[in-house]
């Protein structure tokens, strides 16, 4: 059986990525390879059943796969796509999720005929509840893009960007979404603890509140403020509560703005190093 799916990087979002298209079935396990330098990761990788080894060398340069997906950071991501340059210009279409680093770059490396969509995942993709926006050069064939969103869609709602300049803002907004979200949740933990809860009460009121508000704003055919007018009783705790959180110049908004800007000059810069 030829290999379909090469993956090379098999770290946070790479085995993320991994589990979610077993998960869905999309692909047997026999037509996945992963290439990961650290044995711990390409051990935790053939727990799942697919063909994993240390470098490009240990794998057949003439089986070109159908996809070649590059999840490594994107300080080393150019050197490592070198490694695979004689799958460039063919029928291996190349999927990125690194941050920052443009089609142009895959281009550059691999060749400009090369078929390269650009994708910004998040880590919930571990459990199928990732988001997940893409951006495809004009040399990938309508089978391929079918054939990758269906993988994508194994690991949460997928969306297609209408332009690649896009990417940095996705980036800083879903990509490192969950990351603020985590630090939110340590947050609200941490206040409920200084406010006289036990640790393991304080621990699960925080995500126990976070994911039913969550699910609650998916699953509701109601917006976000019309929800969180509703927890507001007149002249109530939460009103209370959201004056500090929603001042207009030291509140949640202005340092959200700041934070995602911040994200996205970061994914900028990465793309110029
Ligand atoms: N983490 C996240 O939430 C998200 C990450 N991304 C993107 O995903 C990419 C990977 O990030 P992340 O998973 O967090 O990073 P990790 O460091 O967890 O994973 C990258 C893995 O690639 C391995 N690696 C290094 N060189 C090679 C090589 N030549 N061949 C194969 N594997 C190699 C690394 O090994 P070693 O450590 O030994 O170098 C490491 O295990 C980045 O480009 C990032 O921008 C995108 C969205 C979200
Ligand atoms: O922090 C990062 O650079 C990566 C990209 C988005 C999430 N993690």
């Amino acid at each position: 059986m030829s290999t379909r799916i090469v993956l090379v990087g098999c770290g946070h979002m790479g085995f993320a990525m991994l589990k979610g298209w077993l998960g869905g079935g999309v692909v047997p396990v026999d037509q996945v390879a992963v290439v990961e330098p650290t044995p711990a990761l390409r051990e935790r990788a053939a727990g799942l059943g697919v063909r994993a080894v240390a470098d490009a060398e240990a794998l057949d340069a003439s089986d070109a796969p159908e996809l070649l997906v590059l999840a490594v950071k994107p300080q080393v991501i150019r050197d490592v796509a070198a490694h695979y340059r004689h799958w460039g210009n063919g029928a291996t279409t190349v999927l990125s999720v690194a941050a920052g680093t443009s089609i142009a770059t895959f281009e550059d490396v691999l060749g400009g005929q090369t078929p390269v969509i650009r994708s910004m995942p998040n880590i919930p993709a571990m459990i199928g509840k990732g988001m997940i926006a893409t951006y495809a050069n004009a040399h990938v064939s309508p089978e391929t893009a079918k054939f990758v969103e269906a993988l994508l869609s194994c690991s949460g709602a997928v969306a297609a960007l209408p332009e690649e300049a896009m990417m940095d803002a996705v980036t800083a907004v879903s990509g490192s979404g969950p990351g603020y979200v985590f630090f939110f949740i340590e947050a609200l933990e941490e206040a409920a603890k200084r406010a006289g809860l036990p640790d393991d009460v304080a621990a699960l009121l925080a995500k126990q509140t976070v994911w039913g508000a969550a699910s609650l704003a998916v699953e509701s055919q109601d917006v976000p403020a019309e929800l969180r007018r509703q927890v507001m009783s007149p002249n109530g705790t939460t009103v209370a509560g959201l004056n500090v959180l929603m001042d207009e110049t030291k509140g949640l908004g202005p340092l959200l703005a700041g934070t995602v800007d911040a994200a996205r000059r970061r994914s900028e810069e990465l793309g110029k190093a």
